[in-house]
């Protein structure tokens, strides 16, 4: 099933059911006021949601309407917890390559992760926020899964039965403020702004074989102003499955309903395949042309993130965002 939220009723949306098709949708009224209420009652909730669904798609539910991507916030609109994996090794040798930075031997074979933002998520459509240009302003196109309650130090095979929820999301990322912010040794925080999630949230069963292996074997679109930057595939390269990263989140504390676990930044050895960030294109422009000749992202620059399936339709809907500069408070 797919599932979303619309801006309305609060700061935590209101849940609907959306059509397979992307076009209809109905109010989970009676089941679930919003998905995070849905995912504390997983067990109970989502038999009652599939049902919806299947109406919907028959064409047999009440209350139906038709789907206005404009007027969804995101799925889950804020979080208990967003953690961002780095499950593509090709990205995290190109961004450190950018930057003088070692990868270590170790990045192979423990995932890297950080705890990223997860107070206020952008809907698909809202802006994304920026004081600066000079900050460096970059997307990074990513999966992200969401789980129900995960017990602590779950194996990855335990860890691969909680996750409900798959998603697309669209880390910025301030690139300039990454080495400096990273040489303090504590991580992230400035660097990494709110992040955008898709329209809708998928049952893994929505994927068909797409999902095997805890992977989603599909290529990861971006558009940036309409025009196309890469489309590298998810099922490559990808180091650690998600649920090697559900388990390691998990290896110390519970992960609470509702968790976030991202991807990282998709990318492949291939770089024929286009990038899924700014970072990564200027890096191999520095390789074969001895410097970087994209620019980062400016304002009124268009972001499009989306993923198709076999049959070339929409997935998730497309994140699609205009970047605007964020006035200073007076
Ligand atoms: O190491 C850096 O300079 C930057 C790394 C990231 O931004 C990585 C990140 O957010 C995780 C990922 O997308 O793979």
């Amino acid at each position: 099933m797919k599932l979303g939220s619309l801006k309305e009723g609060g700061r935590d949306g209101t849940l609907i059911v959306v059509s397979r098709d992307l076009g209809r949708a109905v109010r989970a009224t009676g089941i679930a006021a919003t998905l995070q209420q849905a995912l504390d009652d997983w067990s109970n909730a989502a038999p009652r949601l599939n049902a919806l669904y299947e109406s919907l798609n028959a064409g047999d539910a009440d209350g139906v309407f038709d789907l206005d991507v404009a007027r969804l916030a995101a799925p889950l609109p804020r979080a208990y917890e967003f953690v961002d994996g780095s499950a593509y090794l090709p990205h995290v040798e190109r961004v450190r390559r950018a930057r003088g930075a070692e990868v270590p031997e170790s990045f192979y074979t423990d995932p890297l992760m950080y705890q990223a933002t997860s107070a206020g998520f952008y809907g698909p459509r809202d802006t994304v926020k920026v004081t600066s240009e000079d900050h460096g302003i970059d997307l990074e196109a990513e999966i992200v899964v969401i789980t129900d309650d995960v017990p602590m130090a779950v194996t990855p095979e335990q860890a691969a039965g909680h996750i409900q929820l798959i998603g697309l999301v669209n880390d910025v990322s301030l690139r300039n403020l990454i080495p400096g912010e990273l040489a303090k040794g504590f991580g992230f925080l400035q660097a990494k702004p709110r992040s955008a999630l898709s329209p809708v949230f998928v049952t893994p069963d929505e994927l068909g074989g797409a999902w095997q292996d805890n992977k989603l074997h599909l290529p990861l679109l971006t558009h940036i102003n309409g025009e196309w930057f890469g489309a590298p595939e998810a099922g490559v390269d990808m180091q650690f499955d998600f649920s090697q990263l559900v388990a390691h989140a998990a290896k110390t504390r519970p992960l609470v309903a509702g968790t976030i676990v991202g991807s990282g930044t998709i990318a492949n050895e291939d770089t024929s395949k286009g990038a899924s960030c700014f970072a990564e294109k200027r890096t191999v422009e520095t390789l074969e042309q001895g410097a970087p000749k994209t620019p980062f992202m400016a304002f009124g620059d268009t972001v499009r993130i989306e993923m198709l399936d076999a049959d070339g339709a929409s997935i998730f809907g497309a994140i699609e965002q205009v970047i605007e500069r964020q006035a200073l408070p007076e």
